[in-house]
């Protein structure tokens, strides 16, 4: 099944550029009309990683122990492992409903259930996108992943589920969060993998990179071996939604190809939903369960195995 998509127009001056209003007097509006909140829950910027707060030092520690641990070999060992699927069988609602058991200690402005973040992404990129039912369900699944640090999906440690992903068998760029500890890392100097392209090539496209191991790649997997339906966009964005070296900071550029950078578009709208929609305010989940189980039901099998 093909699904056609209407893209959006990228690069149109926003609504506050063209009020002229200043982004620091008021809350930047965004191109779909969406309003980005100034601070985080916490009365900061949002991603600021240096900023003093009581969520600072452990997320800090946090991507000390990860970009300590994700070599090119556990990632490796990681993808043949999950690739098999065989470990539970559930619906993606069922899903969501898990997620509720987990919390994010890499994520400097959240601290609200899962299950919040999931429904909060997807009804604001729904009000602003409302034909692009794919987007809202792509919003709603992109964050399941982070199952697997529960016990029967193997109960992995946060480093390996959660933060900010990146390539690995090619060189780390400074872009990176706490890129510092990288010097940590086995594979620092190995030099096989810490040139620029390292074991890839220049446009091999990001199908044939390995990224760092976490949710993202894991439901991307999922989605994958299940035959979801769901267009490449919304593949691409589960898979590389925490790939901010990329979507943010432009890096890793030589290695996409021209898929990918049609994709990355729909990744660029997806990325302000995800960050600037982690808010206080509370979705009403009974409300608005039956518009989810409907998308549901049309992209994906009633059970999947995971
Ligand atoms: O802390 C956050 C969180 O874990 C998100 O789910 C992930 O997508 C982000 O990239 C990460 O920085
Ligand atoms: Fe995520
Ligand atoms: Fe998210």
């Amino acid at each position: 099944m093909t699904i056609p998509i209407t893209q959006p127009e990228f690069g149109v001056e926003t609504e506050a550029e063209e009020k002229n209003i200043p982004a620091n007097e008021t809350e930047l509006i965004l191109d779909g009309g969406f309003l980005v909140p100034e601070t985080n829950s916490f009365g900061q910027n949002f991603r600021d990683y240096d900023a003093e707060s009581v969520r600072q030092e452990g997320v800090e520690n946090f991507y000390r122990v990860n970009h300590i641990n994700q070599t090119f070999d556990f990632v490796k060992r990681m993808r043949e492992e999950y690739g098999k699927v065989d470990k539970v069988e559930m619906s993606i609602w069922e899903c969501c409903e898990l997620l509720n058991e987990v919390v994010d200690e890499s994520d400097p402005d959240l601290d609200e259930p899962q299950i919040e973040h999931l429904l909060q992404t997807a009804e604001a990129i729904r009000k602003d996108y409302p034909n692009e039912d794919w987007l809202h369900l792509t919003a709603l699944i992109h964050d399941l992943g982070k199952v697997l640090l529960l016990p029967s999906f193997g109960e992995l440690p946060q480093w390996a589920v959660v933060g900010d992903t990146f390539p690995v068998g090619c060189a780390f760029d400074e872009s990176i969060v706490h890129h510092k500890y990288f010097t940590q890392n086995e594979d620092y100097n190995n030099a096989a993998y810490n040139t620029k392209c390292g074991v890839y090539s220049e446009g091999c496209g990001l199908n044939n990179v390995m990224m760092s191991w976490g949710h993202d790649d894991y439901m991307y997997l999922v989605a994958k071996e299940n035959n979801a339906t769901l267009p490449s966009a919304a593949l691409f964005i589960v898979r590389y939604h925490s790939f901010y070296a990329l979507h943010k900071s432009g890096a890793y550029k030589h290695l996409m190809n021209e898929e990918d950078n049609e994709n990355l578009k729909w990744l660029q709208v997806f990325n302000k939903y995800d960050l600037y929609s982690k808010s206080k305010v509370r979705v009403d989940v009974e409300k608005v369960k039956p518009y989810y189980l409907s998308l549901i039901q049309k992209y994906f099998p009633g059970k999947l195995r995971w």
